[in-house]
């Protein structure tokens, strides 16, 4: 029987995925909706064919379907992942920054083993997770980094830019604004560097994934460019990503690859890794 979903955050990427249920391109239902900003919510739903149902309740979502779907920053899933899985309902994460916690990554993976309920972290932004994976079944993989380009715009509001010595916003050429870690840049671009951690977690790990980010006035792109070694050879990918029209952070390309997660769990024939 196709699953029934529902989504924690509205926005950018919620609204596509409820977009794909209502016209069914996803073949599951969605049981409904909770956004801690309800009023927007309700001005967002009138596009739809079937309204989907507004809740204001964590326990009322998880109550509504089998699968929570989050999209709505690292916060909610420091504060909601654990009572999802608790429900027994699963849980599909975009936020996969948060993970970067190895206690609430501990966290989850235990309470998911105990309660029988799966986590998903799609692709979203990044191209090459397949192949990152499967060298990584066979113990192949050397190192693992990531350069990610993106506007100066798409950086508003990470906490790191106030810890620099110039604005971003006022570069004039492309500038190298943070090099380290998948675990540092986590932290440092909450809602930007999301792509780090998924491919820290289908590699080597978000201590030894490096990852460089820069700010580029001239660029229109969300760039991400993946480079590995090991022992089955090299990878290495570049996606071009075009913006989302409402949310210049987020990548078009990230709400199609939760569409193709969610339609992949209803059909009975699987592509790729
Ligand atoms: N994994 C990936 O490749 C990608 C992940 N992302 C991440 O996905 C998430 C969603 O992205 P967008 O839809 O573009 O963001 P958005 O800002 O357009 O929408 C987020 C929605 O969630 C709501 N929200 C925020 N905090 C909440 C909370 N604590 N409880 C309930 N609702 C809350 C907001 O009101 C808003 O409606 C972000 O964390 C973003 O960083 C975005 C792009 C790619
Ligand atoms: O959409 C993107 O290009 C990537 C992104 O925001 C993230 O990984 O958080």
């Amino acid at each position: 029987m196709p699953r029934t979903v529902a989504l924690l955050g509205f926005g950018t990427i919620g609204q596509e995925i409820a977009r794909a249920i209502d016209d069914g391109t996803i073949s599951s239902s969605l049981g409904a909706i909770y956004d801690n900003q309800p009023d927007r919510v309700e001005e967002r739903i009138r596009q739809f064919s079937v309204e989907p149902r507004i809740v204001t309740e964590m326990h009322q979502l998880t109550a509504s379907a089998d699968l929570i779907v989050e999209a709505a920053g690292q916060s909610a899933v420091k504060e909601y992942a654990v009572s999802v899985l608790e429900s027994g309902c699963d849980l599909m994460l975009l936020s996969v920054g948060a993970l970067a916690d190895a206690d609430l990554w501990k966290h989850l993976s235990t309470t998911a083993e105990r309660t029988g309920a799966s986590i998903y972290a799609p692709s979203g932004a990044i191209a090459g997770i397949d192949a990152i994976k499967a060298a990584s079944r066979v113990g192949a993989l050397d190192s693992v980094s990531l350069t990610t380009i993106k506007n100066p715009s798409s950086f508003e509001g990470a906490p790191y830019l106030d810890t620099l010595d110039y604005q971003v916003q006022s570069l004039s050429e492309p500038r190298v604004v943070f090099e380290g870690t998948a675990t540092d840049a986590a932290a440092a671009f909450p809602s930007n560097i999301n792509v780090a951690v998924i491919l820290s977690l289908a590699g080597l790990g978000t201590d030894r994934t490096r990852v460089r980010i820069v700010a580029d006035p001239n660029e229109k792109s969300n760039v991400h460019q993946l480079d590995a070694t090991g022992r089955t050879g090299t990878i290495e990918t570049t996606v071009r990503n075009v913006p989302s029209p409402n949310n210049p952070k987020t990548s078009y390309l990230a709400p199609g690859s939760v569409i193709e997660k969610l339609q992949d769990l209803e059909s009975t024939f699987h592509i790729g890794t």
